[in-house]
């Protein structure tokens, strides 16, 4: 593989009248996270899908594992691997069973398929769920065996839409430790996800789409410094935040809001100065479309 495991330059995707992309640049190194913030509707699904094949762009170059989309298909495919999609869970099989038969619709031998899917058990902690019917699984068991069900022939760059909506903490963190540990492994990970904190702890870099643009691409530290300075937050008597107010991050700056808020704020508000957040991150590219950044 090159270098660069996801390259797209100037892609473009409508459904009808609707511009969903809008010319999206985008360049991911190969073994990196790659996580891509947006809100509801901002088109991330759409740009995995073309990444994965399963949708044809309008416009623009967009190369995976080297190959390109539209006119090498099938090494795109032999490249990626896509949760949820390719990867058909039966709900009245065991996971075991899933596994050992996806492996032999994949290509491997009876032997192969059971030694991977050992393999595949322990790594996401399925030993002993492996003999029970998959409809009896709760929401985690069934996302780490979509995940495994995903890994049985191992590619190189891994599209994950949202891999931990709808699940707890608990199995939200098991999942985000696979996920780092896919990565220490050599593989590219892309995924889509509306959890800050998760593009925070997951990803290297982190791009965020806005308006059928990428509005911002950076590391997750890049992009708070780039929100600004040390952040102001009011909070009233049962500690809640009321209000909060960007800051440069200087001495002169801090002194002189706190200066002005105390002559309008109800006495004994109280104050927490804190760095900017993804959640920052996340406003100030999101509800000003024209803010922009590329690192
Ligand atoms: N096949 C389709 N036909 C018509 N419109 C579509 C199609 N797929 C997506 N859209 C529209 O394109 C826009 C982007 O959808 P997409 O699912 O890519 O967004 P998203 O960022 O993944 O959103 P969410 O976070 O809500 O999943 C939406 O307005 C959606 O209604």
């Amino acid at each position: 593989m090159n270098q660069m495991a996801i390259e797209v330059s100037n892609l473009r995707k409508n459904f009808g009248k609707q511009i969903v992309l809008n010319g999206i640049n985008l360049s991911v190194p190969a073994g990196t996270v790659f996580a891509l913030l947006g809100p509801n509707g901002a088109g991330k699904t759409t740009l995995i899908h073309i990444l994965s094949t399963l949708i044809t762009p309008d416009e623009g170059k967009v190369r995976v594992g080297g190959y390109d989309v539209l006119t090498q298909q099938d090494q795109v495919k032999q490249t990626i691997s896509l949760t949820g999609q390719f990867a058909a869970v039966d709900e009245v099989l065991s996971a075991e069973e899933n596994l050992i038969m996806i492996g032999r619709l994949s290509g491997l031998t009876t032997a192969e398929s059971r030694q991977r899917t050992v393999e595949l058990l322990k790594a996401f902690d399925l030993v002993d769920a492996a003999k029970k019917k998959v409809k009896t699984y709760s929401g985690g068991m069934r996302r780490r065996l979509d995940l495994a069900i995903s890994l049985v022939v191992s590619r190189p760059v891994i599209f994950l839409d949202e891999p931990t909506t709808g699940l707890d903490t608990i199995s939200r963190r098991a999942l985000w430790e696979i996920i780092k540990q896919l990565a220490k492994n050599g593989m590219t990970v892309f995924l889509t996800t509306q959890y800050l904190e998760e593009a925070d702890q997951l990803a290297d870099r982190i791009g965020v789409i806005n308006g059928g643009r990428i509005v911002a691409v950076g590391s997750s530290e890049e992009l708070k410094s780039h929100v600004g300075g040390e952040v102001i937050e009011l909070l009233n008597a049962d500690d809640e935040v009321i209000h909060t107010i960007p800051t440069s991050g200087s001495i002169e700056d801090i002194s002189r809001t706190l200066n002005e808020l105390v002559r309008s704020v109800p006495v004994g508000t109280r104050v927490n100065i804190r760095r900017p957040s993804m959640d920052d991150v996340f406003v100030a590219f999101t509800s000003n479309a024209k803010e922009t950044m590329h690192a």
